[in-house]
């Protein structure tokens, strides 16, 4: 199948899903039958917890839209002026909402991994971040340093400039590069900085992550113009398949979007308005973007 006719499948697939209910209903562990999910088909769920994403589908039985989305999100704070006060109060924030993971910048792995030792919420970080175009080698000390104080998840920003010059051989080595620089159960996701690429710079990407052995592909920093729309997060679960995750991010802002990416294909969200996707079950625009 070719690029265009790709777009047009997943284009019908997008619309298709749009008009269909979880048929699990109200015991969806995704869902709580609100929405189509991941959550409906057993093998996804099973494939993504083989890469590490087992907070899918973990909150069978819980009827609260809200609550069993929090399993999703990686509640995110990566503005430059975060203070341990703030990364202190988002680690209380995800204890107590039971987020699947802080995100949050390198320098405060640390502190997090102490607030969060014990608990079940992970920490994530940011590598190459949020411009993507460091060398290689200080990805991977990066992610290497990160994991050593505590990081269970590595979001890196892969070459943007690399990928639109055709330099694939390079942006599949530099994942790589991070991809081998932490242990195997540590989670690596690939941010794309979908905003930047045209489709077949977004399905080359996904390729390359895949092969390049990552675990999730990632739409966006949020630091660029433009961040998670459904037909990207769409497209991105065609490419990868169901052995890999795929994260929307940028511009998550209500329920009904992170539900909207949920049902394209998203088997996590990162936001910083993570708990008003959870507490808030006002409708409104589906992104940002
Ligand atoms: O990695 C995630 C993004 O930084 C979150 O972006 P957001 O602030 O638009 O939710």
């Amino acid at each position: 199948m070719d690029t265009q006719e790709l777009i047009k499948v997943i284009t019908e697939e997008v619309v298709q899903s749009l008009n269909t209910k979880c048929p699990i209903g109200e015991k969806c562990g995704g869902c709580a039958g609100e929405f189509h999910c991941a959550s409906q088909r057993p093998d996804d769920v099973q494939n993504l917890i083989n890469v590490g994403a087992s907070r899918v589908g973990a909150g069978l039985g819980i009827p609260d839209v809200g609550r069993s989305l929090a399993k999703y999100i990686d509640h995110t704070l990566l503005k430059p002026e975060a203070t341990p006060q703030e990364i202190k109060k988002i680690c209380d924030e995800a204890l107590q909402y039971n987020f699947a993971s802080v995100c949050i910048q390198p320098s405060y792995v640390g502190l997090a991994a102490d607030l969060l030792r014990g608990s079940s919420v992970k920490v994530c970080t940011v590598i190459g971040f949020p411009l993507g175009s460091t060398s290689s080698a200080v990805k991977a000390y990066e992610a290497q340093l990160a994991e050593k104080e505590g990081a269970h998840e590595i979001d890196m920003v892969i070459h943007v400039g690399a990928l639109k010059s055709g330099g694939y051989d390079y942006v599949e080595e530099d994942i790589r590069s991070v991809v081998k620089s932490v242990s195997q159960g540590t989670i690596v996701k690939v941010i794309l900085e979908t905003a930047l690429l045209d489709d077949n710079q977004k399905i080359k990407a996904c390729e390359l992550a895949k092969k390049a052995g990552a675990d999730f592909v990632k739409t966006s920093t949020g630091f660029s113009k433009g961040g998670a729309t459904a037909s990207d997060i769409a497209l991105m679960r065609r490419v990868v398949g169901n052995s890999m995750g795929v994260k929307a991010s940028g511009g998550v802002r209500n329920q009904q979007a992170a539900q909207l990416m949920i049902r394209m294909g998203a088997s996590r969200i990162g936001a910083s308005a993570s708990v008003k996707i959870v507490d808030d079950s006002t409708s409104g625009s589906t992104s940002g973007y």
